[in-house]
């Protein structure tokens, strides 16, 4: 059995990558970082090192690597023998994925079963993005009927590596794998340590809304009171203290719309500041905000839920907080962050909202919102 996994950063070594090589996938890595790509191909194994709870350390061996900027045809043979595809490089990269799963598709021996294609990024339904993209690139639509693609929730903090780690990753102990399983039918492929659910969005969102909702919501909080880390900033009362109220909301929300077990819920955010406060895991507040733009988009994890919970006259005051905290994430390294502060120097407020958070005008979310920015941009005036 073989895995491609597109994008061998922290959560592809350390996380899909590994249980698909617990699984028993010779897993090929490809990724455009020829550096890793090159001490990956000449290493023959790393090691994964858990820190938390009931931690142990696992070797990752039996995989190959390539470059997919320079290497694309062998990536594209690959793809079109292998059982399964995983990615993980971040939702604005899938498009210059697809292209090689399509080239691949087109390659593929039909006789054999359908490839099964899964997205592992943070953000709802990522799968259905990269089929979209896939689809555009198909050569013949008839190909797309070579592979299955099922959307997936992951959950595993992986921090950036402490320089000179090589390709060993320290991760946390804690994993979840949600995949949808309809799509697959009875073809679901072999992944022991993942789980097939009927229905994955009470997953996805249980997970991004709670999870990255609440993660943010410290490393913006973190931020502006000059933590580096998230377990520094999460031991902060008065950080801890909006991150709790900003899960407060999401919770009515994910209890409403998902009928979860409201007592379920809290224990499920009460394990993740558990989970924030992790000391022995170096997750720096720049790592867990990185890309302020793609957080403060329409589905993503403060405007997705602000916006359903505004729908049902429900408090979004916690989250609107939020909002204001992610508008002042000044980090020059940060491309996205660059952008966010120059968009908010020049655009006006209702325009900021409309380009920034997709929220159209006369939504109950959208003066809200605009107050936020104006806000923001007065206090800077
Ligand atoms: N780190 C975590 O805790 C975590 C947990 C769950 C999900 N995720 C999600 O996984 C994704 C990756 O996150 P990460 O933390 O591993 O980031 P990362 O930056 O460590 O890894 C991303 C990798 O993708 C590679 N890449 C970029 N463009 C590429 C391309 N065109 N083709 C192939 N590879 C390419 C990069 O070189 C890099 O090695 C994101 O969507 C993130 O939200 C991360
Ligand atoms: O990867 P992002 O930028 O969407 O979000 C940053 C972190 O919140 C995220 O990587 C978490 O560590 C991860 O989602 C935990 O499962």
């Amino acid at each position: 059995m073989k895995a491609v996994h597109f994008g061998a950063g922290n959560i592809g070594r350390g996380f899909v990558g590994l249980i698909l090589h617990n699984a028993g996938y010779e897993v090929v890595f490809a990724d455009v970082n020829a550096e890793l790509i090159d001490a990956l191909a000449a290493t023959p194994s790393y090691e994964v090192r858990e820190v938390g709870v009931g931690a142990t350390t696992s070797t990752v061996d039996h995989y190959r690597a390539l470059n997919s900027a320079t290497h694309e045809a062998e990536v594209v043979a690959e793809i079109a023998t292998a059982s399964v595809v995983t990615t993980a490089v971040g939702p604005n990269i899938l498009r210059f994925v697809a292209p090689l799963i399509a080239a691949a598709l087109a390659q593929r021996d039909p006789a054999l079963p359908r490839l099964a294609v899964m997205a592992c990024e943070n953000a709802i339904n990522a799968t259905d993005l990269l089929q979209a993209e896939v689809d555009k690139a198909l050569a013949d639509p008839a190909f797309a009927h070579r592979a299955v693609f099922a959307n997936t929730a992951v959950d595993r903090i992986v921090p950036g590596q402490a320089p000179g780690a090589g390709l060993d990753v320290t991760v946390e102990s804690f994993f979840e794998w949600a995949i949808e399983a309809p799509p697959f039918g009875d073809e679901a492929p072999v992944i022991p340590e993942a789980h097939f659910v009927d229905d994955l969005a009470p997953y996805i969102e249980r997970k991004l809304f709670t999870v990255n909702t609440g993660h943010a919501t410290t490393a913006y909080f973190g931020f502006l009171a000059g933590a580096s880390s998230i377990a520094e900033a999460i031991g902060i009362p008065e950080v801890a203290e909006q991150v709790r109220a900003v899960l407060g909301e999401t919770k009515a929300l994910l209890v409403a719309k998902h009928d979860f077990d409201p007592a379920v819920q809290q224990a499920y955010l009460e394990t993740n500041l558990q989970r924030f406060a992790n000391p022995e895991l170096a997750d720096i507040v720049e790592r867990v905000g990185r890309q302020p733009l793609r957080k403060l988009g329409r589905h993503e994890r403060f405007i997705g839920p602000a916006a359903e919970l505004a729908e049902r006259g429900l408090p979004v005051d916690a989250l609107l907080r939020a909002v204001g905290a992610a508008l002042r994430f000044d980090v020059p390294d940060d491309p996205q962050s660059v952008e966010l502060q120059e968009l908010l120097s020049r655009a006006g407020a209702a325009a900021f909202v409309r380009e920034v958070t997709g929220v159209p005008d006369g939504h109950p979310l959208f003066e809200r919102l605009v107050a936020v920015v104006a806000a923001e941009q007065s206090r800077r005036a």
